[in-house]
């Protein structure tokens, strides 16, 4: 029958569905079973996943909205009145006649079970729980009328709120708030398929504890379905030991360019970090000429302007660019993009070419020449190259991740609350691991130098692989902190140490 598990840690990656995929599952699976048995199933899901989360809750409060996902929670409601607990249903709409049919026989089945039904709430009684059944898979505009109101009170009061298959106000796709209000919730139940949107962009903060149940449905009807993006694994596949007869020479070569006046520390942080990722030999190649060594890591050996020097180090080592490049960067990218064969792009690097059509042209034709390259853009350096406000990047980051690959034909990470990874003619990665502890200065040039180091050690490959895994360490780092019970912030120089202890 269903099984309900939680989603995180993930074991093994995960296929992610769109809307209209998700759609097609649903269809698919209800044509091979009776008559409303999905809806039954999903509310039974939705009621044993309460009693688990909440045992103790005498009194559930149901919020129904005016599509199936009200049905759900209908449906939620009658096995919780059976299972002994004081439920009020409270329904945005009045014109029963109005419900889709699964919803409307899930309406007569609550009623004839006895649930307390009533219609759109004012104020909502005091209840240990509360079930968000508002908008599912059909939100589609900024949520209106008597289902704003319901999501307002649902936010406004102290229980903890299970949400059916998606909070509702979160679009299920892209991650984004449909207007202002969304439910913030302590349980999802995602139901069927998993949706991109419950792990990036504002997902991940309003789904809360991330629950999962396909309803007993084959496994090939999801399989027959492409997926949108993948979600990552959380934990990293075994590496290889390192052979006893092996060398700092087996291990690779990172350059790092950055550091301008008054910004060494980015570049240091990125240094230590490709250090630390395991590199054989990290090389430090500062923009400030008064720069000196980083006397906490004498491992880091200084080389002064590399990209002046026609054959070197910028010709044979991993290159990591931009960590506090501040406007400088600029003079020093045409070399940098025209010799590294394998090139990290962080921050002003970015931000320089964002403004530079030749330095675009540059980059975009780098694949061309064997030369490899991973841009790791926040929201707002992925706008200043797609030459678009923040907001839309946020709007749909995996289509911004997906346009950013296209154009540079390169590797892109963009960074942020369930960072997307795209690449040309790759399904993108959404990274499960990561919370708001790294929300703090230099932790993006700690990942961009552990992607260097990272990549060094195969430099056969191109950059995924080794952006797929400095993305999760880095998440996974600060995962382990937070249980750990970190409060502040995990900071940067502390994060490198945490990745190496991290698996
Ligand atoms: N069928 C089954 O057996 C199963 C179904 N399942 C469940 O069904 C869910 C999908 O159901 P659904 O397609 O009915 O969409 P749902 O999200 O409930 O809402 C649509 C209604 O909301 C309205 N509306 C939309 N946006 C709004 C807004 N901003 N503010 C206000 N109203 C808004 C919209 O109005 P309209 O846009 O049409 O004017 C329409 O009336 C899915 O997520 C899962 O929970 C699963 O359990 C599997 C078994
Ligand atoms: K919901």
């Amino acid at each position: 029958m269903t099984r309900t598990t939680p989603v995180l840690p993930a074991a093994t990656p995960l296929p992610l569905h769109g809307i209209a995929a998700a759609r097609r599952i649903e269809t698919a699976a209800a044509a091979g079973l009776p008559p409303h048995t999905l809806m039954q199933r999903a509310g039974l899901a939705v009621a044993r996943l309460a009693l688990a989360v909440a045992p103790h809750a005498q009194r559930v409060t149901v919020l129904a909205g005016p599509g199936n996902n009200g049905g759900d929670g209908l449906e939620a409601a009658l096995h919780l009145t059976r299972a002994g607990r004081q439920v009020a249903v409270w329904l945005t709409t009045g014109d029963i006649q109005a419900l889709p049919p699964d919803a409307a026989q899930s309406y007569h089945r609550a009623r004839e079970a006895g649930v307390r039904l009533h219609t759109t709430p004012d104020t909502l009684p005091a209840a240990d729980l509360v079930i968000d059944a508002l908008l599912g898979l059909g939100a589609s505009r900024a949520p209106a009328g008597a289902v704003a109101q319901a999501i307002a009170l649902a936010n406004a009061q102290q229980a903890p709120v299970l949400a059916v298959d998606v909070p509702s106000g979160l679009h299920a796709e892209t991650g984004a708030r449909l207007g202002d209000l969304a439910v913030q919730a302590a349980h999802t139940l995602s139901l069927l398929a998993l949706k991109p949107g419950l792990f990036t962009a504002e997902g991940r903060g309003l789904c809360g504890r991330l629950w999962h149940d396909d309803l007993g449905i084959a496994a090939e009807l999801l399989a027959a379905e492409a997926p949108l993006a993948r979600l990552g694994a959380s934990t990293a596949l075994p590496l290889a030991p390192r052979g006893h007869a092996q060398h700092k020479g087996s291990f690779g070569d990172v350059a790092v360019v950055g550091g301008a006046p008054g910004m060494a520390g980015a570049a240091r942080l990125a240094a230590r970090a490709a250090l630390a990722a395991g590199a054989g030999r990290v090389y430090l190649s500062p923009l400030d000429p008064a720069s000196g060594n980083d006397d906490g890591r004498p491992e880091l050996m200084h080389r002064p302007q590399i990209w002046l020097q026609p054959q070197g180090l910028l010709d044979r080592s991993t290159v990591v660019c931009g960590c506090g490049g501040g406007s400088v960067v600029a003079e020093v990218l045409p070399p940098v993009l025209a010799q590294a064969p394998r090139l990290v792009l962080d921050a002003d690097a970015l931000n320089a070419v964002a403004t530079d059509a030749r330095l675009q042209q540059a980059l975009a034709g780098r694949a061309r020449r064997g030369q490899h390259s991973v841009l790791t853009p926040h929201p707002l350096e992925a706008a200043r190259l797609l030459r678009c406000p923040t907001a839309q990047v946020q709007a749909d980051r995996l289509n911004a991740a997906l346009q950013l690959a296209a154009r540079f034909d390169a590797v892109v990470v963009l960074k942020g609350s369930g960072s997307v990874i795209a690449a040309p003619g790759r399904l993108p990665v959404i990274n499960p691991t990561g919370n708001a502890l790294l929300a703090t200065a230099g932790t993006g040039d700690v990942l961009a130098g552990w992607l260097g180091g990272t990549w060094a050690q195969v430099p056969q490959q191109d950059g995924w692989p080794a952006a797929l895994e400095a993305v999760r360490r880095h998440g996974a780092a600060a995962d382990q902190a937070l249980l750990q019970g970190l409060q502040g912030p995990l900071r940067a120089a502390e994060l490198v140490e945490a990745m190496l202890h991290t698996l």
